[in-house]
């Protein structure tokens, strides 16, 4: 037998493959069609996604992938970047697969078996493990493995958000950004939210974000007032995780609050969410609220400290 022949892959949520009603409506069909993502008895949610949502949604939502777009969605972008970089780092070859849309996740997974490869270290990157993000990339992995015969070993990172190094990357990131801009009256943490529901059956991602916050807002030695976490990305009519961050932003301004920061510690990669949602939307709703300044601090996406803290994270699994 040859030495073990590893491979590391990086995993994101996804995107479409183009700014068009088109791509996106193919999009949102894989993506939303997950009862991992919408838990709606499957008959009902069937109807609701293809008469109330994908003639709509996907007009609407184009327009915003249009404000973001560069080349490419950048989340893809930078999920490219963050590849080489840690492939370079580490000295094991790294790839990359989306777990809705391109590159998909399947295909890759198949080549690199086939190549040979025996082990496989599969790192989704969400540092908070919820069901309806890392939990579907395992689905996808164990519906995969069903189908083979010959199977690699196989390490599934579950998430990282207690780890030191990537605490450390997001302090350090945050201080850079604050050393150079000036602090404010608030810092934001605001991550992407669930339903409500999901919480109270059992997924403790909520609770993993709330303490997410709290280690980084104790490595910064910020006071408890110098400090908020919220929950952004609403869907649906039903109850997401409070406190919402358009709401949190539009009382804060009422209450005299004149200056906030956000960061989103939940997103590895900048994307619609974080460049449209919140350094647009949310800015909005901040400053016509009576807010006189509203900055962004950018996800670590491919910055040395980030590609640092992934390569400790993945060398502490490699064989
Ligand atoms: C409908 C339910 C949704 C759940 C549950 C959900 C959880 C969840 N999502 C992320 C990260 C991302 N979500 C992104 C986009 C996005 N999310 C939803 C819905 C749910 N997300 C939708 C419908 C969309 C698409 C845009 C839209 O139509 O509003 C993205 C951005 C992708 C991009 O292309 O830029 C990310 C990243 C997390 C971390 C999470 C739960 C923990
Ligand atoms: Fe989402
Ligand atoms: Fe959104």
């Amino acid at each position: 037998m040859t030495a073990p022949k590893t491979a590391i892959v990086l995993i994101n949520l996804g995107t479409p493959d183009a700014p068009t009603p088109r791509a996106v409506r193919a999009y949102l069909k894989e993506f939303l069609s997950d009862p991992r993502v919408v838990e709606a008895p499957r008959w009902l949610w069937f109807w609701v996604l293809r008469l109330f949502v994908l003639p709509f949604r996907p007009r609407r939502v184009a327009r915003l992938y249009a404000s973001v777009w560069n080349q490419d969605s950048p989340i893809r972008e930078i999920t490219e970047q963050q590849t080489r970089a840690l492939g370079e780092r580490l000295g094991v070859p790294v790839h990359y697969a989306m777990r809705y849309g391109r590159p998909a996740m399947r295909p890759l997974l198949d080549k690199l078996a086939d190549e040979g490869h025996d082990q496989l270290v599969i790192l989704p990157l969400y540092p908070q493990y919820s069901g309806s993000t890392t939990g579907a990339v395992a689905d996808v992995i164990a519906e995969w493995m069903h189908g083979r015969r010959e199977l690699p070993g196989l390490t599934l990172i579950r998430d990282y958000w207690e780890h030191p190094a990537w605490v450390d990357a997001m302090a350090t990131s945050i201080r850079t950004f604050r050393e150079q801009h000036g602090d404010a009256d608030k810092l934001v943490f605001s991550f992407h939210g669930i339903p409500k529901e999901y919480e109270d059956k059992g997924d403790r991602y909520g609770e993993r974000c709330r303490r997410s916050a709290q280690l980084i807002a104790q490595h910064l030695s910020l006071a408890d007032d110098e400090w908020a976490i919220t929950f952004q990305s609403r869907f649906g009519p039903k109850e997401w995780l409070q406190p919402y961050t358009d709401k949190s932003l539009e009382a804060w301004a009422g209450q005299g609050v004149r200056s906030v920061q956000l960061v989103c510690p939940g997103f590895s990669a900048d994307c619609l969410e974080t460049l449209e949602e919140i350094d647009a939307e949310n800015r909005e709703v901040f400053l016509s609220a009576g807010g006189e300044r509203f900055q962004y601090i950018p996800a670590l996406n491919a910055d040395p400290v980030h590609i640092d803290a992934l390569a400790r994270i993945v060398r502490e699994v490699l064989p």
